[in-house]
């Protein structure tokens, strides 16, 4: 008689997972190497950006107050008594009636209060002195680009926990980051088991196919943020598989297997799980493709059986290992991003069980619509390519219709969502 599961609702199966979240440890890399990564730190802001007051423009600083009866009938004279470039700092303090030319980027001289644009002023020469003059007056702080306008020492700029973009980049390069400390990449295993699989240099030979999960899982491990470890495909042999996932244990923070967690002859996980001594989490989900998904613990390491149909295993790791990997990373942010869209396209299926359809986003007339993508079943591999999005629809309903409002989580995007959208479902 063959076992029969009790299905686990999907909020509740990823709040078991997230019980056994744990932080990862600090490493430094270097800023270059950054991107992508967690940071580990606050970065504040440790002086003022500009770190002093500058010229946006290519001009001349004056004293505001010397311009006051300057008009388009009587304009008034300056002397320009420098030059400055970015990078250098004048020595002298401006005087009555007395002009700097400078450069945008350049550290405003001592004693002016507003600078004005090359473009308005008249530049010529008398007696061998050179003189601007300009047509119209300027109020003090006119053209300035004060100390501490972007930001004020002392301010928190980016969390800890946050991605590194190129723009959190910028920002440690500004403060003197040469090297980052962010969290380091928790390692995860991966094993692919079937003896249905050929390498993907293999030609097909009959009742064969190629393993496309190992691959697939170690792009999205790396999405995820966290650093793959490919451990090799097995045959469906239990003595093989237990020892290769006895031994990998130690060596990874989380495991991932694909295949033979059903309840097919040569499907050896569950069995595999009892042999360790393991406690197994769940092994059945309401949710559809992925009921199959089993996650266990190990000594406090999870062991993550997703499923060997493609599309099953590729929302299995999107579910539920993902947002543990972010936690991991320290990341505040660790759940997929929901947002609401219109349906693309009729989805006349009804919904046992809550499903996550791969699809597509698209913009129409400034909405955001979710496409399905493909044929929606497990063992659908093709429509992976093409899909940035899960449609979820609630267990319990029947079918959709084009234009129907439906949730969506982002699969693609790097910003996560503090509560995890499984809040709302069942
Ligand atoms: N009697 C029942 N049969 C099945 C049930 C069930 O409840 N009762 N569940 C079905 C569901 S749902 C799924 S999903 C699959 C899950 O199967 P397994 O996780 O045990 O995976 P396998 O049997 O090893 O393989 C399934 C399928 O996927 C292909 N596969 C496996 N590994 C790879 C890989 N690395 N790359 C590409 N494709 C892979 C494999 O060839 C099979 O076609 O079970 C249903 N059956
Ligand atoms: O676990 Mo299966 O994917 O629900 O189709
Ligand atoms: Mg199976």
């Amino acid at each position: 008689m063959v076992e029969r599961r009790r299905p686990l609702a999907v909020k509740e199966a990823i709040e078991r997972v997230m019980r056994y979240s744990v932080l990862g440890e600090k490493e430094q890399v270097s800023l270059r190497e950054s991107y992508g990564r967690f940071l580990a730190e606050d970065l504040i802001a440790d002086h003022p950006v500009p770190p002093f007051d500058r010229s946006p423009y290519d001009g001349f600083a004056i004293r505001s107050i010397d311009s006051k009866l300057a008009s388009t009938d009587q304009p008034v004279e300056f002397e320009v008594i420098d030059e400055i470039g970015a990078g250098s700092v004048s020595e002298f303090v401006l005087g009555e009636m007395q002009a700097i030319r400078i450069m945008t980027g350049a550290q405003l001289p001592n004693g002016c209060d507003a600078v004005v644009m090359l473009e308005l002023t008249k530049v010529f020469e008398k007696e061998e002195k050179v003189f601007m003059s300009i047509k119209r007056p300027f109020n003090s702080g006119d053209n300035i680009s004060f100390e501490g306008e972007d930001t004020p020492q002392g301010s928190t700029l980016v969390k800890k926990g946050a991605y590194i973009t190129p723009g959190t980049i910028a920002l440690l390069a500004t403060f003197g980051y040469a090297t980052v400390t962010v969290i380091k990449k928790p390692t995860i295993g991966i094993i692919a088991t079937g003896s249905e699989l050929l390498d993907v240099g293999e030609q097909l030979v009959p009742g064969k196919i190629r393993n496309s999960n190992s691959f697939m899982i170690e792009a999205q491990t790396r999405r995820s943020g966290a650093e793959p470890i490919y451990l090799g495909k097995l045959m469906d042999d239990i003595d093989e598989c237990y020892e290769a996932i006895k031994n990998a244990l130690s060596n990874v923070d989380f495991l991932i297997t694909t295949g033979g967690v059903s309840v097919g002859d040569y499907d050896y996980l569950p069995e595999i799980y009892k042999r360790l001594g393991a406690n197994v989490l769940f092994n059945k989900v309401a949710m559809r493709p992925g009921s199959v998904t089993t996650v266990a613990e190990y000594n406090g390491k999870l062991l993550f059986g997703l499923s060997g149909n493609p599309s099953a295993c590729y929302v299995g790791f999107e579910l539920f290992v993902r947002p543990i990997v972010r936690s991991y990373l320290s990341s505040e942010k660790p759940h997929l991003r929901k947002v609401t869209a219109n349906l693309g396209k009729d989805f006349l299926k009804a919904n046992p069980f809550t499903r996550f359809v791969r699809g597509k986003l698209s913009f129409a007339k400034g909405e955001l619509i979710a496409s399905p993508v493909g044929l929606d079943k497990s063992n659908v591999v093709t429509s992976l390519a093409e899909s940035n999005a899960f449609i979820v629809l609630p267990g319990g309903t029947r079918g959709f219709q084009t234009g129907d409002q439906v949730d969506v989580l982002l699969v693609e995007e790097q910003i996560g969502s503090e509560i995890s959208w499984a809040e709302s479902f069942k």
